[in-house]
């Protein structure tokens, strides 16, 4: 990523604290409940229920254990990302994400206008996916993103795919949990999901950054999607999550073979903000290089993302306007591309004064 460059350097008051606060209260609930079909006892489900509920009310992120996701496919995509990212940049740019097809290969992201120091390979969960082509809300035309087939690591696309029907299971296991805690049906949000999904697995690598100080592996923002289901590495962490009881950036220490969850800005609009999208960014170290994959829960295109009508009534109205999640996303995903002369689309531009 080369010398010095300006472009990655955080204003004084985002950079990073060099003495972090360690997270302890991040909570880490036992999925087993569910996962493990000998336990069927109405109550260990109904406090599993209550512990997603306050999490996603104290945190809006949450870890699982015992989540039914075999190790060994993790490891496989973990073994397959270290294998892509350490080939020359060469060899990485022939499957380089443009404007036509957003997926594949891309180290030039920025958030909030300032660049990230990580590169990064996007693979959509459907190929194609179906997308609208512009993010202008009066063109309806759509178009279809396919992936990209790296020749190497050997068996690339099928250990991708492996990995990313293990995390559609996991988040529908956990949209139930979640559907439930908010007193819904456990199905409600199914329908969003079956068809068209948008979702996208993302491997991220975040080199050993020499101003570390200065610079983020990603800057503060919150997903825009529904739920994100995030492997961290085990040894090298980085991710921070601005705490809501205090607003302080406070450290996730990784567990080994654990998934960190939290939700999105499509849940804070349906629970009309029982449940907040948290803030988050990540830390780079000036020696370890760091692997991530987050997957991204997201629905079909065509969903209208708004308050639900079950959870707003007259005292607690709707607090957003409908919006097209497909608009959104593209739009979001477009910003990230490269340096913008506006903000960034934040779903707080949908919300009703
Ligand atoms: O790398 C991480 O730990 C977090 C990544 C993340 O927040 C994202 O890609 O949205
Ligand atoms: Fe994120």
């Amino acid at each position: 990523m080369g010398e010095v460059d300006t472009a990655f350097i955080q204003d004084p008051e985002h950079r990073p604290n060099l003495s972090p606060i360690q997270a302890e209260g991040i909570p880490i609930i036992d999925l087993s409940p569910i996962t493990n079909h000998t336990v069927s006892y109405p109550s260990a489900i109904e406090s599993l229920v209550k512990d997603i509920g306050s999490a996603c009310k104290e945190w809006g992120f949450f870890q699982v254990t015992n989540h039914g996701v075999p190790l060994s496919v993790r490891q496989r995509i973990e073994e397959a990302s270290r294998l892509f990212f350490a080939q020359s940049l060469e060899e990485k740019s022939k499957y380089r994400r443009d404007e036509i097809s957003p997926t594949g290969y891309h180290d030039g992201d920025h958030t909030k206008n300032v660049r990230d120091w990580k590169e990064a390979f996007d693979f959509q969960a459907k190929d194609p996916t179906f997308l609208p082509l512009t993010f202008d809300e009066h063109d309806d035309r759509v178009t279809n993103w396919t992936n990209p087939s790296p020749q190497y690591p050997p068996h690339f696309r099928d250990i991708v795919q492996e990995y990313i029907s293990e995390m559609e299971k996991l988040s529908f296991k956990l949209m139930e949990l979640i559907a439930l805690s908010l007193g819904l049906e456990a199905k409600r949000f199914e329908e969003f999901f079956i068809k068209d999904t948008t979702s996208y697995i993302r491997l991220n690598h975040y080199p050993p950054c020499p101003y570390h100080h200065l610079a983020l592996g990603l800057g503060r923002h919150t997903d825009a999607g529904a739920l994100t289901v995030l492997a961290q590495d085990e040894v090298v962490g980085g991710l921070e999550v601005k705490r809501k009881a205090d607003q302080e950036w406070v450290r996730v220490k990784p567990t080994p073979n654990t998934y960190i969850i939290n939700v999105g800005d499509i849940i804070q609009v349906w629970s009309n903000e029982a449940y907040e999208s948290v803030e988050h960014r990540v830390i780079v170290n000036s020696e370890k290089e760091r692997f991530s994959i987050p997957f991204f829960f997201h629905p079909a295109h065509y969903t209208v993302v708004k308050p639900l009508e079950e959870l707003t009534n007259e005292k607690n109205p709707p607090k957003y306007r409908p919006y097209k999640w497909g608009k959104f996303n593209i739009r979001r995903r477009a910003g990230n591309f490269q340096k913008l002369n506006v903000e960034n689309i934040q779903i707080s531009h949908y919300k009703i004064a």
